[in-house]
């Protein structure tokens, strides 16, 4: 791929006896939407980890616009342009909405204070559809609202790159749609996005491309229907057995 924005070369995590990722190798393209899939325990998680710098690796590297990031602290990473949300989602109960996403902002590429953050957080609201709900407490909000706050404190660092762990997980139907739409958006706007999913439809409509993870390894990677179709995919999904 000529110029990708991130690229994962070897990238090797053990935890003891245990090759959770396996000499990972991909790219992503700018303003790609990459979909990072498998079957549960398969090392998504782990290499979203690896990418953020939440986890050392124990061999490769990533790099990012051709530098290395791979080693660099988790939040000179973040501010480097890479930031991801978290499958659970962890917003802090004794603070409002607005206060989360403040709270998120420490670590972007540019700090703010006062009523700079103040302002800033509640632009975030409003471009992940929150508006006006920044005074609320996050315990008044619903599902889908606890995870627009998590993204939005996400997009806090204003993240060139942002990593997406099962952010749609859990939501309706209804709801599904309009996260699927919020995350065109953010595309739209200049981001690159690298999700793991587990929702089809979600994949479908929204990955340009991609790659499917099985026991630690990159077992195949291309279109959404290119992979969804491939033989050695559907046996990893379902298991040897019922292949
Ligand atoms: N901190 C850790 N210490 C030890 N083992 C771990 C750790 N984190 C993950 N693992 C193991 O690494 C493997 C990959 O886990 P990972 O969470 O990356 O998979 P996943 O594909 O994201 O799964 P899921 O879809 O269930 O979230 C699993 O076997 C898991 O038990």
């Amino acid at each position: 791929m000529a110029n990708p924005i991130l690229s994962l070369r070897g990238v090797t995590k053990r935890f003891g006896g245990l090759v959770a990722v396996n000499a990972m190798d991909f790219d992503v393209a700018e303003r790609e939407v990459v979909g990072l899939l498998g079957p549960n325990g398969s090392g998504k998680s782990t290499t979203l980890n690896l990418v953020s710098g939440a986890l050392p690796l124990t061999a490769g590297n990533v790099t990012l616009w051709g530098s290395q990031i791979s080693g660099l602290p988790a939040q000179t990473i973040t501010r480097k342009g890479v930031s991801r949300t978290f499958q659970l989602v962890r917003l802090l109960p004794s603070m409002n909405v607005r206060e989360n996403v403040v709270a998120g902002a420490v670590f972007g590429h540019r700090r703010r204070w006062g009523r700079e953050a103040h302002d800033h957080a509640e632009q975030l609201l409003e471009r992940v559809g929150l508006g006006g709900k920044g005074d609320l407490s996050v315990g008044q909000l619903t599902y889908i609202d606890t995870k627009r706050v998590e993204l939005a404190r996400t997009l806090a660092s204003d993240p060139k790159v942002l990593l997406l762990d099962e952010w749609l997980a859990g939501l309706n139907p209804t709801e599904l749609q309009i996260g699927i739409t919020l995350i065109k958006s953010l595309r739209d706007e200049g981001r690159t996005i690298i999700l793991v999913e587990h929702v089809m439809d979600a994949i479908r409509s929204l990955c340009d491309r991609c790659v499917v993870m099985a026991a630690g390894t990159k077992i195949a990677e291309g279109t959404p229907t290119d992979v969804l179709s491939d033989k050695e995919v559907i046996r990893a999904y379902l298991g040897d057995d019922d292949a």
